[in-house]
């Protein structure tokens, strides 16, 4: 369970959150929508424990991580993330990159290599162990970032547009695998995106920011599109930005 307790964040002169709260209970998938600069990257950056708030809390699982005297470190959250810029280490393979994920806290060799596995595994680039970022195309790198803040079973996964630069289909692919993972993980799922058309079927709730305030809405079951129909929907509806 995230919650969020009145929380503000201003800068400078600015309000760019007001007093937000929501609950978020474990497992669920949200869409976090709202036009550009209404802070929906700051409030993944609170989650993520990168910046304070100036006023308010936020609680995982009951622990008090953030106040604003207070902040628990990103590590010691519980928390992955794949932010646009994937900020992949450009001198490791896709092996190197996933067994530094894996922390040093894990010696048993045979675990170790058994984690990275599953997790080249489950975002099927077990073909690519040696490639290196620059031999990767888009979605392949869009893949590992994934499998990077999959790797240490996070239990909140924050996606801040990773997806922006792939073609609809492609794009749509990844984020029902991500559901897919989400939901088998019990792993809580907050991606920040434009379209409503991509939030609809993927989504429990959507959370969009507006002049600093946050609006939840549960989405009912039958709004959420099967898998197997979701793809056709989605790409009829990326010619524009959703709202
Ligand atoms: N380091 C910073 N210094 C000054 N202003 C900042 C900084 N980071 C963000 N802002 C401002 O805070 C506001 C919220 O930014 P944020 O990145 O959270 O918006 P966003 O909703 O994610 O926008 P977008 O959809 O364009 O990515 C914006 O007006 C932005 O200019």
């Amino acid at each position: 369970m995230i919650e969020i307790n009145k929380v503000s964040v201003g800068l400078g002169d600015r309000t760019i959150l007001a007093d937000v709260s929501v609950r978020v209970p474990a497992g669920q998938c949200l869409a976090l929508l709202g036009p550009s600069g209404s802070g929906k990257t700051t409030l993944l950056r609170l989650l993520a424990g990168l910046e304070k708030p100036d006023a308010g809390t936020i609680r995982i699982n009951g622990k008090l991580v953030s106040t604003p005297q207070k902040l628990t470190a990103p590590y010691d959250r519980s928390v992955g993330m794949v932010f646009q810029e994937l900020a992949l280490w450009p001198h490791m393979t896709v092996w190197q990159q996933l067994d530094f994920a894996v922390g040093a806290d894990l010696s048993n060799k045979k675990i170790r290599h058994g984690k990275i596995e599953a997790a080249l595994s489950r975002v099927k680039l077990d073909a690519f162990k040696k490639a290196y970022p620059h031999q990767l195309s888009g979605g392949e790198k869009q893949r590992l970032a994934l499998a990077r803040a999959l790797i240490q079973e996070p239990e909140i996964l924050l996606l801040d547009e990773p997806f922006s630069g792939l073609d609809a289909e492609l794009k749509n692919r990844l984020l029902l695998e991500i559901r897919k993972i989400a939901r088998e993980m019990n792993m809580t799922c907050i991606f920040v995106t434009h379209l409503v058309s991509e939030a609809e079927y993927l989504v429990d709730r959507m959370l969009t920011i507006r002049n600093g305030r946050v609006r939840s809405r549960q989405m009912q079951k039958d709004e959420a599109l099967s898998a197997d129909h979701a793809p056709n929907r989605l790409v009829c509806h990326t010619g524009g930005r959703g709202r």
